[in-house]
């Protein structure tokens, strides 16, 4: 368990920050300014705070120097030296568990290539294997997708998922996407203005009404976790989910893999009946759990579908129409292709 406890004042800026992290990966989510990249740099010792408590299961690292704290960084630019071929941009990073390391990043075609022949997406992915070949104890990814576009950060992301399913260390992932997020993490902090907001697994706090105003509108949205049944031949794959059965557009996953597909709440539309003539695929009964009135037009609606949790955004208006209320038992309608394929995984 890394346990972190931090305070910095800058110039109009105060950062005051308490989080522990597990094995896995940890997200640290919050808007531009929020302090995240700070949080990175004093568990790594590059920031000097007036608070900075480090500790790895027990073991103080606060006192130590960046270079021995057991700490790999990977960095939204690669930085890899360009005079350097992949393998020894590699070895520089030690040489521990080489073969492991290139496997479980893809690099074996790579070694003898030098950066300026690399995609992002590799540098990306050479970048990794350099903080891990230094047998790190515990791994700092300050938003390591966010320079590359959506097909290389496709790319790139089932890398990480392997990484994460392979190593026992705890993982802080600095970013904006939720969709990364939803994917990659179990855990999730969110940070506003120098200060944890919410912190709690993702599954809980992505399902939290009250997390609507810190995620924004467009970022909130349930998690739900299924097992990819099968594909049809329109190009559907269906997922059984907590929640029940959701068709979702692409062929996604293997037939009995397990997938997270995450909905946004505004992408959820209530009904009180149960629609039948509507183009919509997936319509699932649920009850309601909790309801949270924004500072806008917009209500959050918490909503209980089996075992998993829904939310969705509607407006105060449609609300007072409707008469929601807690406990009411309704429907809520998906859009197939309102789930996008890159937010399943
Ligand atoms: N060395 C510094 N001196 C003064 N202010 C700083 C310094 N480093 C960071 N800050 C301020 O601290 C705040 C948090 O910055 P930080 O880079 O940690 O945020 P962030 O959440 O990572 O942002 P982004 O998503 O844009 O990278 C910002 O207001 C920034 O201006």
């Amino acid at each position: 368990m890394l346990r972190v406890s931090i305070a910095k004042e800058f110039d109009g800026f105060a950062l005051d920050v308490t989080l522990d992290a597990p094995a896995g990966v940890t997200a640290i989510f919050g808007p531009s300014g929020s302090g995240k990249t700070s949080v990175i740099r004093a568990i790594a010792g590059l920031l000097a705070c007036d608070r900075a408590e480090v500790s790895l299961d027990g073991r103080d690292l606060s006192k130590l120097s960046p270079h021995k704290r057991g700490v790999g960084y990977v960095f939204q630019d690669a930085r890899l030296f360009p005079h350097m071929s992949v393998l020894k941009n590699l070895r520089y990073g030690g040489v521990h568990d080489e073969d492991a390391v290139v496997a479980v990043l893809g690099l074996g075609a790579l070694l003898d290539r030098f950066p300026a022949a690399l995609s992002g997406g590799e540098k990306q992915r050479v970048a990794l294997g350099r903080a891990l070949m230094s047998a790190p104890k515990v791994l700092l990814l300050d938003e390591p997708l966010s320079a590359l576009d959506a097909p290389r950060k496709a790319e790139v992301l089932p890398y990480l998922e392997a990484l994460r399913d392979q190593t026992a260390i705890p993982i802080l992932y600095v970013s904006h996407d939720m969709g990364e997020v939803a994917r990659l993490a179990s855990r999730i902090v969110v940070l506003n203005e120098g200060r944890v907001v919410l912190e709690g697994t993702v599954e809980d706090v992505l399902a939290d009404p009250a997390a609507v105003p810190f995620l924004g509108v467009r970022d909130a949205g349930a998690v739900l976790t299924g097992r990819v049944v099968g594909h049809a031949t329109d190009g559907l794959t269906k997922i059984e989910t907590g929640a029940g059965a959701l068709w979702v557009p692409g062929a996604v996953g293997r037939a009995g893999s397990t997938v997270r597909v995450r909905v946004p709440a505004q992408d959820v539309i209530l009904s009180r009946s149960a629609p039948t003539d509507i183009s919509a695929l997936n319509v699932l009964p649920v009850t309601i759990a909790a309801l949270e009135r924004g500072a806008g037009p917009g209500v959050a609606v918490a909503l209980t579908a089996g075992d998993a949790r829904l939310l969705a955004r509607v407006t105060k208006r449609s609300c007072d129409v409707m008469g929601l209320a807690v406990g009411d038992q309704i429907f809520a309608i998906l859009k197939a292709t309102a789930i996008a394929p890159a937010d399943v995984g």
